[in-house]
């Protein structure tokens, strides 16, 4: 049934190992006919929050459901959500054919489904390869080729263009957009957001657990700006200038101000006017992976602030001075 009902909702998520915090109240919605990413650095939580939306991991609270239901509620899960969480888990003496066969059989599809399915990712002349002498991108496409077997609505795949050249990502990116304009759901993961920047529409970005973006890419996109890096004798004076102003001030780690919203010449000239020396200034773009890096390490703003931390919101860019 693909009726656009494929629906994901993340409520209040979260989930503990012993002392490890990995998921901390996590809460968002994906919703069909999108692909949307789910972007966080190395151990930020995605694995976990995937596992639990598949009843492979126990939440400590909160819940994560498919078209309203936690997975094992799911009346034929294979038809609902097909997923990827390792693609390299496969016996290398089977050939692909084989392979999707045994899925198929666990998961009481009819085998017409293997070779549709292989045609699907491209590997319609592959059937009768063994899967060991695959190489990465292969491998990649078989395990997508069993999530499709049961002609899901919902494919949640961990990080599927892992070790894919741009061939690989250029393919994989038509795939999923033609499986989203169908009227399903893509959620992927991904640790990178250049190698999903042009797959995605929606961005849920984590960090140590947290949400710290949930929003269209254009948002993200919208947020890029310029900003002027300045080195002041008297920093406090020259942020209390910069207000006045009406601009906007941040901190970086190395004890300058970023200035949004103005070039050097204005940030100069109001230093000027206020009496104050600058020592040195620079003209920066922020690109969508420097504010990627912002959100999800404080590399600029998430730092330590006139004894407070910085607290971005999860729509927002905290840590303005
Ligand atoms: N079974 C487990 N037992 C203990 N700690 C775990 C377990 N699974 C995950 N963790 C920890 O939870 C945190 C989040 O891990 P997770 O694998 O979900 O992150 P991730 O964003 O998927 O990372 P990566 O991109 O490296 O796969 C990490 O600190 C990790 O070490």
């Amino acid at each position: 049934m693909h009726d656009g009902s494929g629906r994901i909702v993340v409520e209040g998520l979260s989930k503990s190992f012993g002392p490890v915090s990995a998921v901390q109240d996590l809460s968002f919605t994906v919703r069909p006919g999108a692909v949307t990413g789910f972007l966080g650095p190395n151990g930020s939580g995605k694995t976990t929050t995937l596992r639990m939306l598949l009843g492979l991991v126990m939440p400590t609270s909160g819940t994560a459901t498919i078209n309203g239901l936690p997975f094992h509620q799911l009346p034929n899960p294979a038809s609902v959500v097909g997923a990827v969480l390792d693609a390299q888990s496969f016996h290398p003496g089977r050939t692909a054919r084989h392979h999707l066969r045994c899925y198929a059989a666990a998961m009481n599809v009819p085998d017409t489904q293997v070779d549709r399915a292989l045609e699907l990712v491209g590997m319609g002349s592959a059937g009768k390869r063994k899967a060991g002498t695959f190489s990465l991108g292969m491998r990649q496409r078989l395990a997508l080729a069993t999530a499709l077997l049961g002609d899901p609505q919902v494919l949640v795949l961990d990080e599927p263009a892992n070790g894919l050249d741009p061939e690989g990502i250029a393919w994989l990116r038509n795939f999923l957009k033609a499986f989203a304009a169908s009227g399903r759901t893509v959620l992927m993961s991904s640790h990178f957001l250049r190698e999903i920047e042009h797959t995605v529409d929606q961005l849920v970005i984590i960090s140590r657990g947290r949400c710290v973006f949930d929003g269209h890419l254009d948002e993200l996109r919208a947020a890029q700006r310029s900003r002027t890096l300045v080195q002041a004798a008297d920093p406090r004076k020259l942020i209390e200038k910069l207000h006045a102003a009406g601009l906007s001030v941040d901190y970086v780690p190395d004890g300058r101000l970023a200035v949004t919203g103005a070039d050097s010449r204005t940030v100069a000239d109001l230093a000027l006017e206020a009496g104050i020396a600058l020592y040195a200034m620079q003209d920066e773009r922020i690109g969508l992976e420097q504010l990627f890096f912002q959100l999800t390490h404080g590399q600029y703003t998430g730092v330590q602030q006139h004894g407070a931390q910085a607290a971005p919101d999860a729509r927002g860019f905290g840590g303005t001075a």
